[in-house]
Order: structure tokens, then C-alpha cells, then sequence
């Protein structure tokens, strides 16, 4: 049987920092993020569904979505951003369940599909079990500026349109914080691995 692991966490906890920790034990991970851009590309039906809702301004001169001036209009107006998600997540959803199932046919150990939005979104179903990656508030947010050189307003606006991190915690059935070393995440996600006996 394979274990499919949901992971989550809040933006910039470090989700794609543990996802790629999963690779040295052999497991393979569904992205989201990665799905969500792919299913935006130009052609896409999601891409003509994004035009037509907002307009040619959100388009680089290339015809592909400028992902930067689209951001700033939905992080800042939750009804923009449900008209967004209403375009993407079906798109999203069902190409994740394809490569959840595939991978499950191939009779690997566990998968995990790395959702930023899995308690947002009620998708905790998709999974056997829960892990989020935590980090306390402020090492959120100064890491989410670094990474993307974006300014406390913007930071805060992407963090608040999702549910604070410490509510996924206490939802979860295991967390990683995330808050020290990358080395420390790492011990704790073995020992999660072991306890769940997906290795030994
Ligand atoms: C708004 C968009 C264009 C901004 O693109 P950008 O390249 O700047 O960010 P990226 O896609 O890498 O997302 C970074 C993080 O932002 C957060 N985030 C993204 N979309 C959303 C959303 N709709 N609601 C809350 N948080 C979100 C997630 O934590 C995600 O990991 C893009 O995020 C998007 O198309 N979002 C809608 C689809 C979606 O919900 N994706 C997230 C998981 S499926
Ligand atoms: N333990 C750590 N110590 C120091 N920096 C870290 C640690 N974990 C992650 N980072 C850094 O913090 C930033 C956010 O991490 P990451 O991109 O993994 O978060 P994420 O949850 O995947 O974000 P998003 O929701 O935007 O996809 C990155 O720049 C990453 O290199």
C-alpha cells in the first residue's frame, strides 16, 4: 500500500525546502505549484479563462502570464483572488490526482503531494496523513521578503491570505519546525518517516 502524505505549511515555512528532502529516501513528490504553473501556460484553458477575467495587462509582451502583476492583484482583494482560484484549482486538481494515482500504481512506499493551500481548500482527503512545516511568524516573514525581495506590505498581504500556520500545526498529524537548520528539519522528518514506518 502506498501512504500518501499531505504537505503543507503556510507561504515561505519551507515546504519546498522539506519536499526536496524527500527525494534522499526515494520519495517521489506531486507540486502543486509546479501543476499550477503548467496548467497556465499559453493554450492552456486556464490561460484563455485568466485572460478574459483579467484582461490583457496581466500578459508579459511574450503572451505568457505575468505572474508578478497578477500576484499583486490578488493577494490584495479575496474576491480577485477566489475568481483565480476558481479558474486554476479544478485544473490543478485533477492533474494531481493523475499523478497521485500513477504513482500509487507503481506500488511506491508513499507520495507526497505538496499543497499549499490543502486546509484552505479542504483537500486533507486526498492524503492518509498530514505534515505541515512550521516557523514562527517572524522568521516567516523575513524569510518570504529575502526570498522574493518583496516589502513588508506585500509579505504580509500573501501571508494573511492564508490560514495562519500555527491553526495548520495544531490540524496536522505530525510538524517539522522549521524555525532552526535545514539539518534540523531534516532529522525531524526521518524520525516522522520512521515513526510512521514508511522507513526504517
Ligand atoms: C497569484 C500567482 C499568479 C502568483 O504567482 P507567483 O509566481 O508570484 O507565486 P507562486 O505561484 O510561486 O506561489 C507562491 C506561494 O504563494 C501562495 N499562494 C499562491 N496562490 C495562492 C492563493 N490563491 N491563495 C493563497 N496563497 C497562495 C502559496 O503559498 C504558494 O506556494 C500564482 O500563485 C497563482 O496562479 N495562484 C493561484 C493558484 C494557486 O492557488 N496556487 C497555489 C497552490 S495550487
Ligand atoms: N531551515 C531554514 N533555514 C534558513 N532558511 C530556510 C530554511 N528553510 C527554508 N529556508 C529559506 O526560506 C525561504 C522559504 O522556503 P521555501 O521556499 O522552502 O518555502 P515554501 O513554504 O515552499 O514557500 P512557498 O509557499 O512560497 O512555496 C527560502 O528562501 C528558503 O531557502
Amino acid at each position: 500500500m502506498t501512504v500518501v502524505i499531505g504537505l503543507t505549511g503556510s507561504i515561505a515555512s519551507g515546504k519546498s525546502t522539506v519536499s526536496e528532502m524527500f527525494h534522499t529516501f526515494n520519495i517521489p513528490v506531486v507540486d502543486a505549484d509546479v501543476i499550477s504553473r503548467e496548467v497556465v501556460n499559453v493554450g492552456e484553458p486556464a490561460y484563455h479563462k485568466i485572460v478574459d477575467a483579467f484582461g490583457e495587462e496581466v500578459l508579459h509582451e511574450d503572451k505568457t502570464i505575468d505572474r508578478k502583476s497578477l500576484g499583486k492583484i490578488v493577494f490584495k482583494n479575496k474576491e480577485k483572488r477566489d475568481l483565480l482560484n476558481q479558474i486554476v484549482h479544478p485544473e490543478v486538481r485533477k492533474e494531481m490526482l493523475r499523478q497521485r494515482d500513477a504513482y500509487k500504481a507503481e506500488q511506491n512506499s508513499a507520495v507526497v503531494l505538496d499543497i499549499p493551500l490543502l486546509f484552505e481548500s479542504k483537500l486533507a482527503h486526498y492524503a492518509d496523513l498530514t505534515l505541515v512545516v512550521y516557523v514562527d511568524e517572524g522568521t516567516q516573514l523575513q524569510r518570504l521578503m529575502e526570498r522574493d525581495q518583496s516589502s513588508m506590505e506585500d509579505a504580509e498581504q500573501r501571508i494573511s491570505s492564508q490560514i495562519p500556520v500555527g491553526e495548520k500545526a495544531e490540524m496536522a498529524d505530525a510538524v517539522i519546525d522549521n524555525t532552526g537548520s535545514v539539518k534540523e528539519s531534516q532529522e525531524q522528518l526521518k524520525s516522522i518517516l520512521e515513526k510512521w514506518n514508511i522507513i526504517n
